[in-house]
């Protein structure tokens, strides 16, 4: 059974106060936030399920969302975390199941439904909030462009220091299909000329700017100095995590499951100035792209298979 939004569940009591709610939901007709009574917060709009807000105990907002980003559901959301599916990326023609799909497919531009939210058994720190998606609820006209039965669900928990994401893909028909997909997250930082992302050294990528080229790994942590857009082929080892430092500082760990590939995105000042949803338009200043995804090749789900895919993002 889902709980009903609105209404906080497990109290904790403390001598001579009242109980206090461990998480407070509320939703409206747009989205859905959570708080931990600790102050953390996180905000999900059911337009793509895109996590728009991530806020520690502090109040301070973790992820980077755009100032004209767009939330009426006109377009994807330009920051947060979108969710790339069933195609990363441009389509293709190589690919012809998903060649006639938009850029990163279709999962970031159509209304996901809230299933509700869970607590952990004796947790006192953690709400999961669910999302799903299926062939049902998708538009015609998206349908006919990928017209494959599948189910999408998607949880967001929220812990006192980190959040993590897990998407379940399932082929729910008779036919097979092939995915790809990725968690678009947009971090937040105080200043990119300081930002180094570490735990990527040795990994070849695949360098998308300015034609697409395969290059080996350095032994250096990466630094962004100029328009960015990197694939990198990562092995299974999901302890290993990938540290965003800034100004010295680790700031977010990012460990994997199951997501072999992670993209580092920086679109720097004239890709910037070229999105009208992009601002301030020195906001790539303030904003680094490291997505975990699987998006080297494709998964393929025969029927009844199903792929699950997360990220963990702990706060060091
Ligand atoms: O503008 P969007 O469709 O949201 O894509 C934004 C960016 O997403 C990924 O990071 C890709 O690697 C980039 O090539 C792309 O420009």
């Amino acid at each position: 059974m889902v709980d009903r939004p609105n209404k906080p569940t497990a109290l904790v009591k403390t001598p001579g106060l009242p109980p206090q709610p461990q998480v407070t939901i509320s939703q409206d007709n747009t989205r859905v936030t959570a708080s931990l009574h600790t102050g953390e917060s996180i905000e999900v709009l059911l337009y793509g399920a895109t996590v728009l807000s991530w806020k520690d105990c502090a109040g301070d907002e973790k992820l980077w969302l755009s100032e004209t980003a767009k939330l009426d559901g006109s377009k994807p959301v330009r920051g947060g975390i979108p969710i790339v599916f069933p195609l990363f990326g441009p389509p293709n023609a190589s690919h012809a199941a998903t060649s006639s799909l938009p850029q990163h497919g279709f999962a970031r531009n159509v209304r996901w439904e809230f299933l509700g939210k869970s607590t952990s058994e004796g947790s006192s720190s953690n709400v999961k909030l669910d999302f799903g998606l299926s062939s049902e609820g998708i538009d015609e006209a998206t349908r006919s462009l990928w017209p494959y039965s599948f189910g999408l669900l998607y949880s967001v928990t929220l812990d006192r220091e980190s959040l993590n994401t897990t998407l379940v893909i399932t082929n729910d028909g008779n036919e097979p299909f092939e995915i790809q997909t990725l968690f678009h997250t947009y971090f937040r930082v105080q200043d990119i000329a300081s930002v180094q992302v570490g735990g990527l050294e040795d990994a070849s990528y695949t360098d998308r700017v300015g034609g697409t080229k395969t290059e080996a790994g350095t032994s250096s942590p990466l630094t962004i100095a100029g328009e960015t857009d990197r694939v990198y082929q990562l092995t299974k080892d999901s302890k290993k995590a990938i540290v965003i430092s800034d100004g010295g500082e680790p700031r977010f760990n990012i460990f994997r499951d199951n997501l072999d590939q992670a993209v580092v995105w920086n679109p720097w000042d004239a890709k910037s100035a070229a999105m009208a949803d992009f601002s301030p338009k020195d906001g790539f200043k303030r904003m680094i792209c490291v997505e975990a995804g699987s998006v080297q090749g494709w998964q393929k789900l025969d029927k009844g298979d199903a792929f699950e895919g997360a990220q963990t993002i702990f706060l060091p």
